[in-house]
Formats: structure tokens, sequence, C-alpha cells
């Protein structure tokens, strides 16, 4: 079966909310599915023209958390909420549906991903983020877990890790030959030793000032998937753009992409036709004032929006479009007959 014909966009979607953010140490990112559902979330998907929204709730996290690990903040809590997440996103993906994760902060990676790998064993994961997120407990300066899901994930790095209570659950199967990174800006020392040692493809924000955007996704899926076969899953941290676009996020960082570049790489993955689970994370409404606020939930609704075909499809036709008729005369230009109207 030839290439272009094996992949289309499905055009099923599914909604999970997770209202996690023990993962890092603000408040508030817990809010960002509310808020963008208030914002008109699910309203604005159903309105690109064929798409199918359904929402399937939030995960709601309740565990007790006695047992402690060392440099890991709130590990056992973590760890629930992203066992009830992977069940999850693979139940909404054997359902045919696109799985749009709506966070949370960045540490709930972990559910998403496992939950794609174990439905699509061949999937690619592309970590839209400022940070490369692959630190260990043992090189983390915050603790924080949310610097640790790719580390979490890579059955490479599994030797790095010391036996962690409650995970058992989570297998790192996934290899990090099937990862790339776009929108780095502020790396630790240890994870780029490991980008480096096992040549993850990255591009850090000076590649793609270098290269630009289209060019830098392209390498990317190239890189990973050279027969252009495989689902891919796209991470999309916000504070990849840049802080004047996405101001409330817990770890901003200035120099990020631009919106325009952000929905670019998502219309480039959705044109490939095998986006097949989006991760939104680190909105925090509660950072920052009114202006901030509005501005950071409208750019995280753009990008599940071009990664969804918008820009291709256009909204669901509503009836007769309200536009003046033309006569022979001005076919040719309307701009005269305006004028003629207006004079
Ligand atoms: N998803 C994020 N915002 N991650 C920020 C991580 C920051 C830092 N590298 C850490 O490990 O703590």
């Amino acid at each position: 079966m030839s290439k272009a014909t094996k992949w289309k966009p499905l055009n099923k979607v599914g909604i999970i909310g997770v209202p996690f953010e023990k993962g890092q140490k603000k408040y508030g990112v817990s809010v960002a599915p509310a808020a963008m559902r208030t914002a008109g979330l699910i309203e604005q998907l159903t309105e690109i023209d064929g798409l199918d929204v359904k929402d399937f709730g939030d995960i709601e996290t309740v565990c007790d958390e006695n047992i402690k690990v060392d440099n890991m903040a709130h590990l056992p809590l973590v760890s629930a909420c992203n066992r009830q997440l992977s069940n999850r996103v693979s139940q909404v993906l054997r359902d045919g549906r696109v799985v749009v994760t709506i966070g949370g902060d960045h540490s709930i990676g972990v559910g998403t991903v496992d939950g794609h790998y174990k439905v699509n064993e061949d999937m690619i994961l592309i970590w839209v983020d400022a940070h490369a997120d692959i630190n260990t407990n043992k090189t983390s300066d915050s603790g924080s877990v949310h610097g640790m899901p790719v580390a979490l994930l890579v059955k490479e790095l599994s030797d790095y890790w010391p036996y962690l209570p409650t995970m058992d659950w989570q297998v790192p199967k996934f290899s990090i030959k099937n990862l790339g990174y776009l929108g780095l800006r502020s790396v630790d020392q240890f994870e780029r030793l490991a980008i480096e040692k096992y040549e993850v493809p990255a591009f850090a924000m000076e590649d793609i000032s270098e290269h630009g955007i289209q060019n830098s996704i392209n390498h990317i899926l190239q890189v990973l998937d050279p027969c252009m076969n495989k689902p891919i899953h796209v991470s999309f941290d916000i504070d990849s753009l840049d802080s004047l676009e996405a101001p409330s996020t817990g770890t901003p960082v200035r120099g990020g992409l631009t919106l325009r570049e952000a929905i670019c790489l998502m219309e480039i993955i959705h044109n490939t036709g095998r986006l097949r689970a989006i991760d939104l994370v680190e909105i925090n409404p509660a950072l920052g004032n009114e202006s901030d606020r509005r501005k950071t939930i409208e750019a995280g609704l753009c990008v599940l929006k071009a990664g969804l075909g918008f820009s291709r499809r256009g909204t669901a036709p509503r009836g007769v479009l309200d536009l003046p008729v033309q006569t022979h005369h001005d076919h040719d230009c309307p701009a005269k007959e305006l004028l003629r109207q207006n004079k």
C-alpha cells in the first residue's frame, strides 16, 4: 500500500483533562483543564469541519503519600495519576480517536506516552519544550518530577534510576531512538550528556533560528521515521513558546517559539495524517494578570486547533454565506464596486 493512502488524519478526537500539579511546586497548573473548557475548548474543536469531539472528563488522583523517595517530590501521587491516565489514553486511542490530554504539569507525560505505547508500540515522540525533562532524581536540581518524565519513560536510562516504589506498573519500554526535541533553551548538564550520548535529534532555539521551523520539524520526522509510517505523539509544553506569547507558565524562558512557528509545526505534523496524541501541559492560569492568562490559554487553543486540522478544514459550514452578489461589470474588480457603494 502506498504511504499516502495508508495515513489520513483521524476525524475523531477524545479529550482528557488532568488537573494535576504535584510534579512541580507552584499552585495553579491544575486549574488549566477547567480554564480551557471554560474558554471554549470543546466548542472550538467541535467547530473544526468534520471533527467528532468527545470529552472523556478529568483524571482525579487520590492516594496516600506515606512513601518518600529521595529528591522526587510527591512520587506516589505522580504515580497514581499517571497510572490512571495511561489506561484512559489507551482507551481513547482504542476508540479510534486522537487523544488530546490537557495538563497539568509535564509529569503527566509519563502516563500519556505509556498509554500510547501500549496501543502503538511503533510510535515516535516529539517533545516540544524549553526544557529537556530528562533528569533523574540523582541529577535534578529541583526534585520536581515534571523535569524527569522523559528519563522515566525511556528504556535506555532505566539503569540510572534507583528502585522507585509505587512505580511498578510502569515498565520503561519506549526507546530513546524514537524521541526528538524542539524548542530547547534551558537544558541541564546531565540532560545535555544524555541527548548527546544517544544522538537524540534535538532542535534547540538556535537551530530553529538557523534552519527555520519547517526544516527543523521535517528533519526530526525524517530521522525518526524515514519510511513515514509511524504514529506520532506530540508532548507540547506551553513554555516552548516565548514567554511573551505564553506568560502564564511555571518555568518560563525568554527567546522561545513564536505562536506562528508553533502553529506551523502542528500543521506540518497534522498533514502527515499520523498524529495520534497531543499533550498540552504547563498552562498555569493562576500566574500573571488577566491578559497573560487569556493570551496563554488562547495560544494553547491555537496549537491544538492547528494539530487537529483547523487550518486545512476551517470551520464547519453554517449555511449560506452572507456575501454580496457580484454583477458582471464588477466581478473583475470588487474594490471598485465597494468604492461605488460608498461614495
Ligand atoms: N516541564 C517543565 N516545565 N520542566 C522544567 C524543568 C526544569 C529543570 N530542568 C528541572 O529539572 O527541574
